[in-house]
């Protein structure tokens, strides 16, 4: 069986009374797309942000590449490889494509520079930098303005960005969120050769792409996995048909 990357063992969060997390476990292995679906509120966010890291669980324990992180913060476990995209983006809307791609890259390398037109000259910034923009199909954006690009190409440069840090695996919060039919289906078919570089845990409501990407399909239902399979299991799960999916979808 394939190594595991990242585990988490009943994991258990609270806000208040409300059981945000309750006893999570799963995990995901080298080459493969574990999707993460469910309702709105069932905990997928609160899940992603435990593994990685803004969230510290009540209970239970988080594992990546081995190695116990349940106490690090965000920082290190991006340093030990854990690549990551939004919900909400996170780039500079006033920069270029490239300033914001590089400086995506300047955050994998730890080094310090005193001038940021100095960072954007850097060689070695740069070559990862437009090898990311090149791969997510954004190569001829480089020079426009952050602001100006449209929502699909926003998405794009933002797994541009979580790529210059050459994650080991990546963590993506509705990465199709907003992208029109086009947009879904360029990023499905990228997703689908990333998977073998860096495993992908993908929190996503468009269940064409997690049907047609995921090769393991975990829900989560208030807080709590209900099921994981393959595509066809879970299409075939009554409590899952129950709880989510609806009997209509899911014949
Ligand atoms: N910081 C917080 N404080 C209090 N309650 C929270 C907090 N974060 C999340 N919750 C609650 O925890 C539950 C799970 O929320 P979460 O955002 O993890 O769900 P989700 O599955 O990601 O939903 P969506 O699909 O809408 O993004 C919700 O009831 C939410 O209101």
């Amino acid at each position: 069986m394939a190594e595991v990357v990242l585990r988490t063992e009943n994991l258990c969060k609270s806000f208040g009374a409300l059981e945000a997390s309750s006893d999570v476990s799963l995990d995901l292995r080298a080459g493969e797309i574990h999707a993460l679906i469910g309702p709105n509120g069932a905990g997928k966010s609160t899940l992603i942000k435990q593994i990685a890291g803004n969230f510290r669980p009540d209970s239970g324990r988080v594992e990546l590449l081995g190695r116990d992180v349940t106490v690090l913060d965000t920082v290190a476990r991006a340093r030990m490889g854990l690549g990551r995209t939004f919900q909400i983006s996170a780039l500079a809307m006033e920069y270029t494509v490239l300033q914001n791609a590089v400086l995506g890259a300047l955050g994998g390398q730890g080094r310090v520079f005193r001038l940021f037109r100095n960072v954007m000259k850097d060689p070695a910034l740069l070559a990862v930098a437009r090898d990311a923009l090149e791969r997510v199909g954004l190569a001829d954006a480089a020079g426009r303005r952050t602001a100006d690009l449209s929502h699909g190409q926003r998405r794009q440069l933002e797994v541009a960005v979580a790529l210059t840090l050459k994650p080991k695996l990546f963590l993506m919060d509705e990465p199709m969120a907003g992208l029109g039919a086009d947009g879904s289906h360029r990023l499905t078919g990228f997703l689908d050769g990333l998977r073998q570089e860096a495993p992908i845990l993908l929190v996503e409501h468009d269940m064409d792409a997690v049907f047609a990407l995921a090769d393991r399909i975990s829900v989560l239902v208030y807080g709590r996995i209900i099921a994981t399979g393959t595509a066809a299991e879970i299409r075939a799960n009554a409590e899952v048909r129950r709880a989510y999916l609806g009997e209509e979808d899911a014949a």
